[in-house]
């Protein structure tokens, strides 16, 4: 029976490679990061409200004119067709069905125009640039005229977090399992039978660029070699380039967030990439506070990075965030059973998320506000 999170997160350890699994579940170095999102989250309390009448319940935000059903969305996460062949298609689909965002990466192994979802208003492009500049700029245009709606320019990867498990599983490409690899590969046979039926997943819309070589930016994708000259300008120049909603994903600093307006962004994403890049940054939950400040309700801030259940995404809302994006529970969901599973995991979480308002007193998001909060 999975009847929270962390049963899904064990369902899928036994079901996935261990790589595979390593990569997903992984963080920085010490996964100290990791650590500190959770004591974050899990030192803020509820002081409930009662004798509300929670009869009609609202969980539905608007954002940038759109209404999502619930106060969260899918993150983008790269290489979701290691978890399960058409992973991003799986994930936009049953984000679709559950009325939230899905948020493609540029290392999805699904080309930008096979993932839209004609039903839902809310698909969303996240950027990575690298340093063929002309790459991101091919693929904004694809996503406008595909039809995406927001663009997330991640802005906390200008080199690869250090990821112990995967270097010691030597998860790079060209890939080249160690024989311990091989032996776990033959004890997960449904995947190893997937996997060989559908190939190799890879970034398929790198391919698209003439003349590149293709391989190489496949590689450099993995190891995540970045653009680090990636400044202010970068962020006027995608202005330029991109007249929808844009959002930087990775702020963690109020000057960053004082920037980010200046330079005409509409939302910021209060991120530290799931405790995945910088082993000593700071929680999210205790970065939002700052941030929210610096921006004084002109932006919608949204915040991720740890957050495991509607409780945890209450808890963002009353302090002040617009809605939570949430990366490896989907996935987690997505290994089990796959679109099923990620399905499953969004109902999980809005079945907590209504639970929790109906007890803390809370009929629409509004009123999860900052004074049912109390530090434990
Ligand atoms: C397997 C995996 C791949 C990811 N790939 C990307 C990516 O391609 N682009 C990006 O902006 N963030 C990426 N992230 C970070 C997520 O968008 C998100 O910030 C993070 O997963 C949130 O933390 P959570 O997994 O604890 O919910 C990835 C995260 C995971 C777990
Ligand atoms: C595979 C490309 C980048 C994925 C990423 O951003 C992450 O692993 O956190």
């Amino acid at each position: 029976m999975k009847l929270n999170v962390e049963d899904y997160r064990r369902a899928a350890r036994a079901v996935l490679p261990r790589f595979v699994f390593d990569y997903v579940d992984g963080a920085a170095e010490r996964g100290d990061c990791l650590q500190r999102n959770r004591d974050g989250l899990d030192r803020l309390t509820i002081l409930p409200r009662v004798l509300r009448d929670t009869t009609r319940l609202d969980t539905r935000i608007e954002v940038f004119g759109e209404t999502w059903r619930r106060p969260f969305a899918i993150a983008p996460m790269g290489f979701n067709g290691l978890t399960r062949p058409q992973g991003d298609v799986l994930l936009a689909r049953a984000a679709a069905a559950a009325g939230v965002p899905f948020v493609l990466s540029t290392a999805s192994n699904a080309r930008i125009e096979a993932v839209v979802q004609p039903s839902s208003a809310l698909n969303w492009f996240q950027l990575y640039v690298m340093r063929e500049r002309s790459i991101a700029e091919q693929m904004v245009r694809r996503a406008r005229r595909a039809g995406y709606r927001a663009l997330v320019l991640t802005v906390d990867v200008p080199v690869s977090g250090y990821r112990e498990r995967d270097v010691r599983n030597g998860f790079k490409m060209p890939f080249r399992p160690s024989p311990a690899t091989l032996v776990n590969l033959a004890m997960r046979p449904r995947w190893l039978l997937r996997f060989i039926a559908h190939g190799m997943p890879s970034f398929v819309n790198l391919a698209e660029e003439e003349g590149s070589d293709t391989l190489k930016l496949q590689a450099a994708l993995l190891s995540r070699e970045m653009d680090r000259s990636l400044s202010w300008e970068s962020v006027d120049w995608l202005r330029r380039l991109w007249d929808g909603p844009l959002l930087l994903k990775g702020v963690l600093h109020p000057d960053d967030a004082r920037q980010a307006r200046a330079h005409g962004v509409d939302g910021l994403i209060v991120s530290n990439h799931g405790g995945r890049q910088l082993d000593g940054a700071i929680a999210t939950i205790g970065a939002l506070e700052a941030v929210l400040d610096a921006v004084e309700g002109r932006l919608p801030v949204f915040v991720d990075s740890g957050f495991r259940s509607g409780l945890d995404v209450a808890k963002a809302l009353a302090l002040g965030a617009r809605g939570v994006f949430l990366g490896r529970p989907l996935l987690y969901g997505l290994a089990v059973d796959g679109e099923a599973g990620a399905a499953a995991v969004l109902e999980l979480i809005a079945g907590e998320l209504e639970r929790t308002m109906i007890l803390a007193g809370a009929r629409h998001i509004a009123e999860l506000e900052r004074g049912l909060l109390r530090a434990a």
